[in-house]
């Protein structure tokens, strides 16, 4: 009403003015109506989550957890023997993990290892760091890392510097190794029977990534899966006692350790979550009557767990008498590049 009075007003001094149809009148408040809601419900509901990771692209996490291992409360084999790792537990704002890659085979599926590339910063630098967990994650929104550091590495450097709400971005997850899902017979035929990973140093992580994954949920019959695994102290040993549950738990498991010099026969060996958990190391009994020092010892876990250590390096006889026949298996190498040339030969693949 007020609009049509005031209209005419105008019209008698100035050129008369074309009056608006009372149907486009409502046409056009339905349309501003309409703008106002979706800007609204876009307002409401707009997507605030920071993006996730994908193999191709990064993503800003957050550092949750940071402790050096072993723990400074630990009670070493060997007191004079530095900590050079550290556990690194990452959070994203959503569930991160392996996209479905539509293979039916689901035990091709969990026979995989899958690494994340984390980037520093200010040297735009990118490492690859294989989580603990995959598949087997019962917080999926996390990742964690065991971290070694190099007194000259750049990347393990930064990595042992973040503290807990610190910033870290990543991508992955990308398969580091997995079966192939096309027409490879043999590999496939190969890896239905048993399965040997030598690992040494971070290289555990594969190991038990690898069998966490393969028993993940539902798992289907899984093959035999050993794991010999070396480090120089039974100080830098990690994850025994996660390594002894998973063999306590899954029969198809075994483990076999190797340290280079053995210290003290009593000590505590680091565990990831929880505190260091007690150990003994007994020699193996031998003949009275036998003159060297004993090289092979079993390691008491407070636990309860008991696993087989050797004093020295992993050689053919020791993968000769922990694994199938060699036409029947499939290794895996995993470690710093002295232990897998040593282990794989020329056939160490990233080492050409
Ligand atoms: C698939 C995959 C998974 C991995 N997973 C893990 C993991 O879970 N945990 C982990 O700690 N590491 C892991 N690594 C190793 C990791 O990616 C880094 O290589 C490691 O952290 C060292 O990075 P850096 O930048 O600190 O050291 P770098 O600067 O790369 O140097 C590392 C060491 O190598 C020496 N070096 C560097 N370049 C050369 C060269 N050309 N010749 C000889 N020596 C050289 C350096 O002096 C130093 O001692 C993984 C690697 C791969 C490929």
């Amino acid at each position: 009403m007020v609009w049509t009075l005031g209209a005419r007003a105008l019209a008698t001094q100035a050129a008369p003015r074309v009056q608006v149809p009372r149907t486009s009148r409502r046409f056009g408040a339905v349309v501003a109506l309409t703008c106002a809601g979706a800007g609204v419900t876009y307002w409401l509901c707009r997507d605030d989550a920071p993006p996730l990771p994908q193999p191709t692209r990064y993503a800003e996490l957050t550092v949750e957890k940071s402790v050096r291992l072993p723990r400074q409360a630990t009670d070493a084999f060997d007191p004079h023997e530095a900590p050079v790792h550290r556990l690194l537990r990452v959070r994203a704002r959503g569930h991160i993990g392996v996209a479905d890659t539509g293979v039916d085979d689901d035990l091709v599926r969990r026979l995989a290892i899958y690494a994340y590339y984390i980037k520093e910063p200010s040297l735009q630098v990118e490492r690859a760091y294989t989580p603990l967990e995959m598949l087997a994650r019962t917080d999926p929104s996390t990742l964690s890392f065991l971290v070694k550091r190099y007194a000259d590495g750049e990347m393990s450097r930064y990595l042992h510097r973040l503290r807990p709400s610190s910033p870290v971005s990543l991508r992955g997850p990308v398969p580091t190794w997995e079966l192939g899902t096309g027409p490879v017979p043999e590999e496939i035929v190969l890896v239905r029977g048993p399965l040997t990973q030598l690992v040494a140093g971070t290289g555990v992580s594969t190991a038990v990534q690898l069998l966490s994954n393969a028993h993940a949920g539902d798992a289907p019959s899984v093959p035999r899966l050993t794991v010999l695994y070396a480090a120089q102290s039974l100080d830098t040993l990690e994850m025994v006692p996660e390594l002894a549950a998973l063999q306590r738990a899954h029969p198809n498991v075994r483990i076999g350790l190797w340290t280079e010099r053995v210290a003290a026969r009593h000590g505590t060996v680091a565990a990831l979550d929880g505190p260091p958990v007690p150990a003994e190391l007994r020699a193996e009994r031998r003949a009275w009557w036998w003159p060297a020092s004993p090289t092979h010892f079993q390691l008491h876990l407070g636990s309860g767990d008991v696993l087989p250590l050797t004093l020295g390096r992993i050689n053919a006889d020791d993968l000769r008498a922990w694994s199938a026949p060699a036409v029947d298996r499939l290794v895996l190498v995993c470690g710093p590049d002295g232990f897998v040339r040593a282990m794989a030969g020329d056939k160490g693949r990233d080492l050409v």
